[in-house]
């Protein structure tokens, strides 16, 4: 479905829209998008060909990434987790994350890994990064929950085609018409839903 948000809403109000529109959906949708979500991922060459993979746990509704998780450390690939930077605001740093990585919730409570500077990978290390998000539009414009932590993440993809390709993973209802954008939004080159593979040029 896509959404009925008004053109002209601002960035404040679409993200408040479809947060409360994720945080709606039943356990049995979260759980039918989850299980159709991982098909779709599955078969994804840009999954596929690779080796390191950076995956957030799902808060507020996201669609579960668990199951993808799961399935990236059965095949064998290695997966990094989002933490928020010590004392680079903005920033993020990205760390190895196993079944049995020591997690704590940051100050938005979102479970991450506790910093341990052995665990990180650098970002131009990482082969994908799977990249969370509040809304998209039919150009691959994304809005996300408000801290610019992605924007900072994949600038260098962005600007010069350095680093890892992002991935936006999200709920069908998270689409919108047209999304108000800012000079330091990054697009998205592909997204996956539970009922759709978008892919824009880059
Ligand atoms: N699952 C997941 N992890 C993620 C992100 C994400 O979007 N999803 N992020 C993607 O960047 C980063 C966290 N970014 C966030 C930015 C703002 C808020 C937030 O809830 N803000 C509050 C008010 C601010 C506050 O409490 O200080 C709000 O909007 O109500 C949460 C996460 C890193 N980890
Ligand atoms: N590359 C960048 N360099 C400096 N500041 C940036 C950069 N990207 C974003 N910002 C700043 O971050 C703030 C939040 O940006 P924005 O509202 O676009 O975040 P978002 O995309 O919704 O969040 P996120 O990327 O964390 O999911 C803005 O005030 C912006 O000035």
């Amino acid at each position: 479905m896509r959404s009925a948000v008004h053109p002209l809403a601002s960035r404040q109000h679409i993200r408040q829209e479809i947060r409360q529109r994720r945080r709606a959906l039943s356990q049995k949708q979260q759980k039918h998008d989850a299980e159709e979500l991982l098909i779709r991922f599955q078969q994804l060459p840009c999954v596929i060909n690779a080796n390191h993979i950076a995956l957030y746990l799902s808060n507020d509704g996201e669609i579960d990434t668990q199951p993808l998780i799961d399935w990236l450390w059965q095949q064998g690939k290695s997966v990094y987790q989002p933490v928020l930077h010590p004392f680079s605001k903005g920033h993020l740093l990205f760390l190895h994350y196993t079944p049995n990585t020591r997690m704590k919730l940051n100050k938005y409570q979102i479970r991450e890994p506790i910093l341990d500077i052995r665990l990180v990978k650098p970002v131009n290390e990482l082969d994908l990064v799977c990249t969370p998000l509040v809304a998209f539009d039919n150009t691959g414009q994304r809005l996300g929950m408000g801290g610019g932590y992605y924007d900072r993440t994949l600038n260098r993809w962005h600007n010069e085609r350095l680093g890892p390709q992002p991935l936006g993973l999200a709920h069908d209802c998270q689409q919108v018409d047209s999304l108000p954008f800012e000079a330091w939004d990054v697009p998205l080159p592909e997204i996956i839903t539970p009922s759709y593979h978008f892919t824009w040029p880059v």
